[in-house]
Order: C-alpha cells, then sequence, then structure tokens
C-alpha cells in the first residue's frame, strides 16, 4: 500500500510526552472544538509508529527466522482510519510488517499477540489499539500490547521519546515523505473480530458441554453505543441462539449520537436498562466504545455494573475456585467487602484504582504464592487469570453467559434469576456519590510546584485531622489516597491517575451521613485554596435546600 503524501499537515511543534496518558496515550484528533487544539496529527502518529517499532525491535529480540509484524485496530472514531494508516508507516517504514484490522476491540488486538495462526500472520508481535475509551469525539490514541500484555507507563514514556526524536530529525514534508516506502515491510488487511468472536463463542459451547447453542431461548439485547462492541449480538449471541432482537446502537458511528459508550454513564445505563424492559429480554449487555468495559442488566431492570457486577463476578470465580483473592480498586464499598468475604468465603484486596494497576497486583500476587483469579474494577474494566489476565469486557460477560447456560441445562427457568440470586445479600449503600474536586494549577498557593505535590499535602493535613476526630476512623489498609469510616458510611479521597483532580468518594447509609462526611471533608480542606471544592460544596448545599423544602 503506497502513501498518500497529501496526508501530511504541517509539522507543529508538539511536547511528545503531554500525549502520555497513564498507560495509554491520548489527544486531540479532530478539530474545531474551541480551546482544544489538535496535537495527534497524522505526522505525530507516524513518528509514534516508528518509536513503537524502535521500542519492539530493542525489546523483543527478532530471532531471524521471520520479520516482525505489528497488528492495528481501531474503534469507531471519525479520526481512526488517518490514524490507522499514518502510524502503519510509521512502522512499515521502520522495516516491520503491519497487518490492519480496522474496526476492532481493544481485547482483540492483546488476543492477536496469543494468537498462533500463520494463514491470519499471527501471533503479532505486537499490537496497537486506535481509542480514546469513552471521550468525546474529537480525541483519540494508542494502547500497546505485546504477549506479555499491555504496555506500562515507563514504556510509553521510553516511545514518545523515540518518537519526539523522529519527529525532530523530519525537517519538512519531504524529509516524512522520503522516509518512507524503505524496505520491503508489507500492509495487509485481515479480519481478525471473526477470528476473536468465534473464539468467544467456542468459550461458551465448550463450558456448556459443547452444545452448539447453549443459549437457546434466552432474549439478550445488547447496547454498543455505536462503538466497536456491536459484533457482539450477530457474531457470538446469535451463533449461541440467543435472540437479540431490540439491540441498540450497533452501528459504528464516531460521533456517538445516542449517547456516551461508558457503563458509568447514567444515561448510556439508562438506555440498556430501558431497552430490556420493553423488549421484556432476559438480560442486557452494555460495552464501552472499545469493548474493555462491559456491564449488565437483569430481566427487572436492576444493574450489574459497578459493585454489583464486582458482586456476580465474585460469586462466579469463587464457585470456580474457593477462597481465591479477588483484586478491586479503591473506590469499591464496604459491602462488597463483606459479600466476598462473609457471604463467598473469599478473601477482598483492595488495592487502587487503575485498571492496569489491578491486573498487575493480582499477578504480582499470584507470583508470591497468593492466588488471585479476577482483577476488576467499578468502572467495568475485569481480567480473568484463565484468559491471560486480558482486560477484556466481552470475555466479563461470555462468564455472565456460561452462567446464564449452564442454569438453563440443568432445567432451570427464570431468565436471569440465576445472576440475581448470585448477588442476593450483597449490602448497597442508600448514597453514593463520586465528587471531582479539581486544583488549580495556576493557584499562587501551588508556589509554582506541580499539582500531585498539591495534593499528596491536602491528604496528608486530611489524614493528620482524622486521626485527632473521634467519630472518625482511618483504614488501617489502604493503598490510595485515605480512606475513612464514619458515621455509618465510609469516604476516600485521592488523587486521580490522571487529572488535576481530587476524586472524592462518599458512601453512606442515608443522606444525612453522607452530608456529615462530606462537612469533616470540606473541614479538613479549607487551607487549600487553590482546591476547588464547589461540587461538595454544591453536594451539601443541595441536601440543606432540599431539607428544607
Ligand atoms: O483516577 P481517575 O481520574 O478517577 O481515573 C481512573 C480511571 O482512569 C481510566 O479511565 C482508566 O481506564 C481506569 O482504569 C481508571 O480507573
Amino acid at each position: 500500500m503506497a502513501a498518500a503524501p497529501s496526508t501530511i499537515s504541517s509539522l507543529d511543534n508538539i511536547d511528545f510526552q503531554k500525549l502520555q496518558n497513564g498507560s495509554d496515550i491520548r489527544g486531540v484528533a479532530v478539530a474545531g472544538v474551541e480551546g482544544e487544539p489538535v496535537n495527534l496529527t497524522e505526522p505525530v502518529a507516524e513518528a509514534i509508529g516508528a518509536g513503537f517499532a524502535a521500542w519492539l525491535l530493542e525489546k523483543k529480540k527478532a530471532d531471524g527466522s521471520r520479520r516482525f509484524r505489528v497488528s492495528i485496530g481501531h474503534d469507531s472514531r471519525i479520526s481512526a482510519e488517518k490514524l490507522q494508516d499514518a502510524i502503519s508507516q510509521g512502522i512499515a517504514g521502520a522495516g516491520l510488517d503491519v497487518i490492519q484490522y480496522g474496526l476492532a476491540s481493544t481485547p482483540a488486538m492483546f488476543n492477536s499477540t496469543l494468537t498462533e495462526d500463520e494463514a491470519i500472520f499471527c501471533p503479532a508481535d505486537g499490537s496497537i489499539m486506535i481509542t480514546a475509551s469513552h471521550l468525546p469525539f474529537n480525541r483519540n490514541g494508542f494502547k500497546f500490547f505485546t504477549n506479555a500484555g499491555g504496555l506500562g507507563k515507563a514504556d510509553i514514556k521510553d516511545i514518545l521519546g523515540r518518537a519526539a526524536e523522529f519527529y525532530k530529525n523530519l525537517n519538512n514534508r519531504d524529509d516524512l515523505i522520503n522516509s518512507r516506502g524503505k524496505g520491503s515491510a508489507t500492509i495487509e488487511k485481515v479480519d481478525y473480530m471473526s477470528v476473536y468472536a468465534s473464539d468467544l463463542v467456542k468459550a461458551v459451547r465448550k463450558a456448556a458441554g459443547n452444545k452448539e447453542k447453549p443459549l437457546e431461548g434466552f432474549h439478550i439485547v445488547v447496547d454498543a453505543g455505536n462503538g466497536a462492541g456491536g459484533f457482539f449480538a450477530a457474531k457470538v449471541l446469535e451463533p449461541l441462539g440467543a435472540i437479540t432482537s431490540g439491540s441498540q446502537f450497533l452501528e459504528p458511528d464516531g460521533l456517538f449520537p445516542n449517547h456516551i459508550p461508558n457503563p458509568e454513564d447514567k444515561t448510556a445505563m439508562k438506555a440498556i436498562t430501558e431497552a430490556v424492559l420493553q423488549n421484556k429480554a432476559d438480560l442486557g449487555i452494555i460495552f464501552d466504545t472499545d469493548v474493555d468495559r462491559s456491564a449488565a442488566v437483569d430481566s427487572n431492570g436492576r444493574e450489574f455494573n459497578r459493585n454489583r457486577l464486582i458482586a456476580l463476578m465474585s460469586a462466579i470465580v469463587l464457585e470456580e475456585h474457593a477462597g481465591t483473592t479477588i483484586v478491586t480498586d479503591s473506590v469499591t464499598s464496604d459491602g462488597l467487602t463483606l459479600f466476598i468475604e462473609k457471604k463467598l468465603g473469599g478473601k477482598h484486596h483492595r488495592f487502587k484504582r487503575g485498571y492496569k494497576n489491578v491486573i498487575d497486583e493480582a499477578i504480582r500476587l499470584n507470583s508470591v504464592g497468593e492466588e488471585s483469579h479476577l482483577a476488576i474494577e467499578t468502572s467495568g474494566h475485569g481480567a480473568l487469570k484463565e484468559n491471560h489476565w486480558l482486560d477484556d469486557g466481552a470475555y466479563l460477560m461470555v462468564k455472565i453467559l456460561n452462567k446464564l447456560a449452564s442454569a438453563r441445562a440443568s432445567g432451570l427457568g427464570g431468565g436471569s434469576q440465576v445472576l440475581t440470586d448470585l448477588v442476593d445479600g450483597l449490602q448497597e449503600p442508600a448514597v453514593a456519590v463520586e465528587l471531582r474536586l479539581k486544583i488549580n494549577q495556576n493557584h499562587p498557593d501551588l508556589q509554582g510546584g506541580p499539582f500531585r505535590d498539591y495534593g499528596e499535602a491536602v491528604l496528608k493535613h486530611v489524614e493528620n485531622l482524622v486521626a485527632s476526630d473521634p467519630k472518625l476512623l482511618k483504614a488501617p489498609v489502604n493503598y490510595e489516597g485515605v480512606r475513612v469510616s464514619g458515621f455509618g458510611g465510609w469516604f476516600l479521597l485521592r488523587l486521580s491517575l490522571h487529572d488535576p483532580v481530587l476524586p472524592l468518594n462518599i458512601e453512606a447509609p442515608s443522606h444525612d451521613d453522607a452530608i456529615k462526611l462530606g462537612l469533616a471533608v470540606l473541614a479538613a480542606v479549607k487551607e487549600f485554596p487553590a482546591l476547588d471544592t464547589s461540587a461538595l460544596d454544591k453536594f451539601v448545599q443541595d441536601h440543606f435546600e432540599g431539607s428544607e423544602s
């Protein structure tokens, strides 16, 4: 495939390190949104491709038997194809073969580094997913994989450093064009999603004792939010015998005209819940844009997301592996711990926020002799040991489908009742909120220092004040921020993984108790003028106004 030189725009000055977002790369790829200049141009993507190729060649020593190959896929964003072509050029320019999958899911990309099938050029030595998850339409980004899993922060920094060098050496458009087409690397196209989907189908059939259509008679609606998850209805559920009528927003549309594809979004959850109820379906399934996150809804419209999804997955995994440790993110509820430890007989290891953090922690626990089979976040990210610790929203749903199928096989009716029964006994708080308190980075109180230092100082101060308040109790074991019990509930104040923000989670048995916790935080942070507490002020205020009326 020849490059199209006309796609090259001028080489703007770009701060490559600013494109790092934890273990991903993210930027603005589409012009037109005020205050959001484009920094993910095609030359930048090409440079990142070259950076990844150089990183891969150095880290994964080639054995000389064949050229390295990199698979590339994307979600439904409108900038996807031009970025796919540009990053492909960067990789092919470095002499590596490229296999383009087109519309794909993030877990499928990782999977392509594990699949063994030369006919479709697998396994890939490296893989790239072009996505910005649930972010607005003008953003885009890259996630990278090898067969060892997703790349971490240090690797991304390294790749961006190499990309910046490559970019700097391109003095003009001609250099960029001349850098292309060297060597005999190829760019091929493969329909890998069909392979990945058929693996999911096989997994359900196998769990159902090799039954061809173990979901026959079930009505399951899918909401893909116009992201990349639409394949799940036609390529997974229907071959397994399920009826999928009433499924919605399956066609890819990078402007996301219906709702944000994000199981954490209330409007999105309302959309799938209504679809289940209107269609009298047994189950609803919803994915985020790139299908590494998911949630479900039972036939009564009860959501399996956040703590309820973790409870359900824990129940399924603990039936298979009694006593195992469930690793979760930090914002999980006290009720979830009780459920996992008292009802299910497992161990709850509440770790940090961030899907890569929980997965890496579960892998670490296994390496030091503590058995863990599930790492899962309230955000809907989840990975199982049996599935190579692949962070895969579709595979989480496969585990749920297995449960439905086996209930049917053993003669139990009642649609999704078997799932609802599994989370019976999970205590849920009357109030659960997340308020995001921004740190104003230009405020003189930061004295020009980094916002992280300021955030850490706030957390230390809150921790000290809590120690002197008899009504509050600091969590004895905690890995992130300050988690405090009091008034029958708890709060967690921590630094965001990415933003100059201190997210505050509060859960309590009543509004009054939640307000008491909120007021305790407000009192503790009042000496930090660069912290914007307006979200918390409003939460407290709304309550007082509500109780006056
Ligand atoms: O720290 P926060 O700003 O709340 O963001 C935390 C979240 O960031 C991203 O969305 C990651 O994909 C999640 O795994 C993580 O939980």
